[in-house]
């Protein structure tokens, strides 16, 4: 997606969600400045693991089952695999490491952490709700590349994108991605613990703001259907693996 259209999503976001635009830029900021002196702790889009197939997980109630289906039945070795945040305990659990974790640093940090001293790469988002998490973990990771949801400046990326699953597509995209399968992306209102770590129950209903979160990455994840040259299959809609 293109600066200027994912603009126009960002303000109906800002809008919708009261979200304070100084605050993402003060964060935008200061993920930049921990880069900048921090090159050793730095990545960019070349150094990103890619392929022209990928894998991407998100962490909704069918995770699980998408996880154990496709270590039957597929040669994950062909594909890229992309967790998105919380979805990288679900995968540690399966003894799956992702290639590229997609995270705004609100996931269970613990598996984060042990997956990218493993090897992931992570790509890690700035907002105005997350400066504290920035400030606390940024020191503990290694071959990160930073995005921003306003206009980037510096080293920092913005190729579209909200949530921790819709933007691991639009990176997928960027990164060349000519198939893409959505695993655990059921949207919808049910939130699993892979989601909210701190949550007593296996699964509950999303509070109204993780809602309209989810409408917003299915509707974005549709217009990349609908305007990039990729195919994208995902396995809630679908009767079959094999089929
Ligand atoms: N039912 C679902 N519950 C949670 N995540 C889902 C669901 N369906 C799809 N996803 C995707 O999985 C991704 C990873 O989930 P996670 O809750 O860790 O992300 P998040 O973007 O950090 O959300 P939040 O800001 O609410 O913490 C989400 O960003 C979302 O795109
Ligand atoms: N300001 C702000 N921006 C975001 C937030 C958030 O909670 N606040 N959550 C996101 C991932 O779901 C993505 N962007
Ligand atoms: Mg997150």
């Amino acid at each position: 997606m293109d600066l200027k259209t994912w603009i126009g999503w960002y303000e109906r976001i800002l809008e919708d969600f009261k979200f304070d635009p100084i605050a993402d830029m003060e964060a935008a900021e200061y993920l930049n400045d921990f880069l900048k002196k921090h090159e050793n702790m730095k990545v960019d889009m070349d150094d990103l693991p890619h392929s022209d197939k990928f894998i991407i997980f998100g962490a909704g109630p069918s995770i699980k089952k998408h996880l154990k289906l496709l270590k039957e039945d597929f040669d994950l070795r062909v594909f890229t695999l992309i967790a998105a945040d919380g979805a990288t305990s679900a995968l540690l659990e399966e003894s799956i490491l992702p290639d590229i974790i997609v995270t705004d640093l609100d996931g269970s940090m613990d598996d984060i952490i042990r997956a990218n001293k493993a090897g992931s790469f992570i790509v890690v988002h700035a907002h105005g709700n997350n400066l504290e998490k920035l400030k606390a973990y940024l020191p503990k990771l290694r071959n990160i590349l930073g995005t921003t949801q306003t206009p980037p400046i510096g080293d920092l990326h913005n190729f579209g994108g909200f949530t921790d699953g819709d933007r691991s597509v639009f990176l997928a995209v960027e990164l060349g991605a000519k198939l893409i399968i959505l695993a655990g992306m059921d949207f919808g209102d049910i939130i699993t613990r892979y989601s909210r770590p701190q949550i007593s129950e296996k699964m509950e209903k999303a509070d109204e703001v993780k809602r309209l979160k989810l409408e917003y990455a299915k509707k974005l994840i549709d217009w990349i259907m609908e305007n990039e040259d990729v195919k994208i299959y995902n396995l809630i809609e679908a009767k079959s693996l094999k089929g």
